[in-house]
């Protein structure tokens, strides 16, 4: 092992209550939601072919032009309490919700910046608006931050000259202020969702955001940091030079999902996901594949099957109401959940592997075990294999705990589960009890000789 000064300070998952609520979340919401969504992914009628939240980088667009949108900001439709009542029916867990992005704009008025909403015409703090509307609804908060902010005049990509490493030491202490005023001002928020933290210049910066996480924590005992924020000495992100994982679960799952269990390496981590291919804030332009509620929903259970949480992104529009497209995807979702979510919270890897119907998860601190079923074969009958010495010894709908299935053994190990209907149009979820230490029945077929 390497020895490292601002490497990982812990080694494996955290065990306290915070970080155990965390785990079994399995469906949050993120909000991305500030100055971009005014234009929404186009500008004087030509479309921006970026995400939509990156539009002020395009230099189809001045900046200070882009700045001025401030003046424009005033989302009368804006509704934090509605908000939280779709995110309640949806069955999230968590709310994500971008307090400063890479523009810079801040969201609660900041006594570090100029360019906050306390200087539009809307005035008010909708931070606390967001973290009291979901607080009351017992939807846990986690703001995300951008250390990268392109408004800031000492903000520098890398660090060049002797001027940029002066202008950067400011920066680092205008990014620490205003870190130690969300903590202040927002107690309620259980975590920090950091982001840009890519650039060179901070990707230097070690020692600094090291103790910087530190004084947080400090701040904040049970704080939830993930590991994008910092890099240790040798720039390593996520991992640090000795391959161990910084902060408290891994954030490298941005648009993509593990699909084995190796890949999250025993560690807690949450996937993000767009509803577009790539569109975070609003874009009134939803072009290529928008996903549905199906495939949002194997999605979680994909997420939960592999120990980790999904976290459904919503982009609302610059007058602050949430589009339509995405109120509906949260009620199918909610309606999904209502009847299923004992198979996705507090539910985790079962252990078993992956099987062509669906997938599997287990109650955490329980021999539960649920089969989320996207795929019912032709035969209507799902094919089931299972780890030798685990016997089934119930297996029944969860949506209709009446509906028991026979599960019929084919082999050591391997069962058929006929299913009553063949036809279903929704994902479903079977409840299978077994014992793990039963007795390994010796299996009636001879094993072939090859
Ligand atoms: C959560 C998303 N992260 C922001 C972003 O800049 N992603 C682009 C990116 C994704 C992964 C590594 C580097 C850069 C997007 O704008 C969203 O805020």
């Amino acid at each position: 092992k390497i020895l490292l000064a601002h490497g990982a300070h812990r080694e494996g998952k955290r065990t306290d209550a915070v970080m155990e609520k965390w785990r079994g979340y399995g469906l949050g919401q993120f909000i991305h939601w500030g100055l971009y969504a005014i234009p929404g992914g186009e500008w004087n009628g030509k479309q921006y072919n970026g995400a939509a939240e990156w539009i002020r980088s395009w230099n189809g667009i001045p900046n200070a032009t882009y700045d001025s949108l401030i003046y424009k900001f005033n989302p009368t439709a804006f509704d934090a309490t509605a908000w939280a009542k779709s995110a309640k029916q949806m069955g999230a867990r968590y709310v994500t919700f971008t307090t400063k992005h890479h523009d810079g704009f801040c969201m609660w008025p900041s006594k570090y910046s100029k360019y906050t909403v306390a200087a539009s015409p809307y005035k008010k703090d909708i931070v606390k608006a967001v973290v009291d509307a979901y607080d009351k609804e017992g939807i846990d908060v986690i703001l995300y931050f951008s250390v990268m902010d392109w408004s800031h005049p000492d903000w520098r990509y890398e660090i060049k000259t002797k001027e940029d490493s002066v202008a950067f030491e400011r920066f680092k202490k205008f990014t620490r202020n205003q870190l130690i005023e969300l903590l202040t001002n927002y107690p309620k928020a259980k975590g920090l969702w950091f982001d840009g933290t890519w650039d060179k210049s901070w990707v230097k910066q070690a020692a600094f955001a090291d103790d910087l996480e530190t004084e947080m924590r400090k701040l904040r005992p049970g704080l939830i940091i993930g590991s994008r924020f910092r890099a240790d000495e040798n720039g390593k992100r996520h991992f640090d030079s000795n391959g161990v994982l910084m902060g408290d679960y891994e954030q490298g799952w941005e648009r993509k999902i593990p699909n084995k269990i190796e890949e999250v390496h025993g560690n807690d981590w949450d996937c993000v996901m767009t509803v577009p291919e790539n569109q975070w804030g609003y874009n009134k332009a939803w072009n290529g594949h928008i996903k549905s509620a199906n495939e949002l929903l194997e999605m979680t259970a994909k997420c939960v099957s592999l120990g980790g949480n999904f976290v459904l992104n919503f982009g609302p529009q610059g007058d602050g109401a949430i589009r339509q497209e995405e109120l509906n995807l949260a009620t199918k979702i909610g309606d999904w959940m209502k009847l299923n979510q004992e198979a996705i919270y507090n539910c985790g890897y079962a252990g078993y592997e992956k099987q062509d119907w669906g997938y599997f998860t287990k109650k955490t601190g329980s021999d539960q075990v649920y089969m989320v079923v996207f795929n019912v074969p032709v035969s209507g009958a799902l094919r089931l294999k299972m780890p030798a010495k685990t016997k089934i010894s119930k297996a029944y709908m969860l949506a209709d705990r009446e509906e028991k299935i026979l599960p019929e053994e084919i082999n050591s190990n391997e069962y058929f589960l006929k299913l009553k209907k063949k036809d279903h149009q929704e994902p479903f979820v079977i409840v299978l009890e077994t014992g793990k230490n039963a007795e390994n029945k010796e299996s009636i077929y001879e094993k072939a000789k090859t």
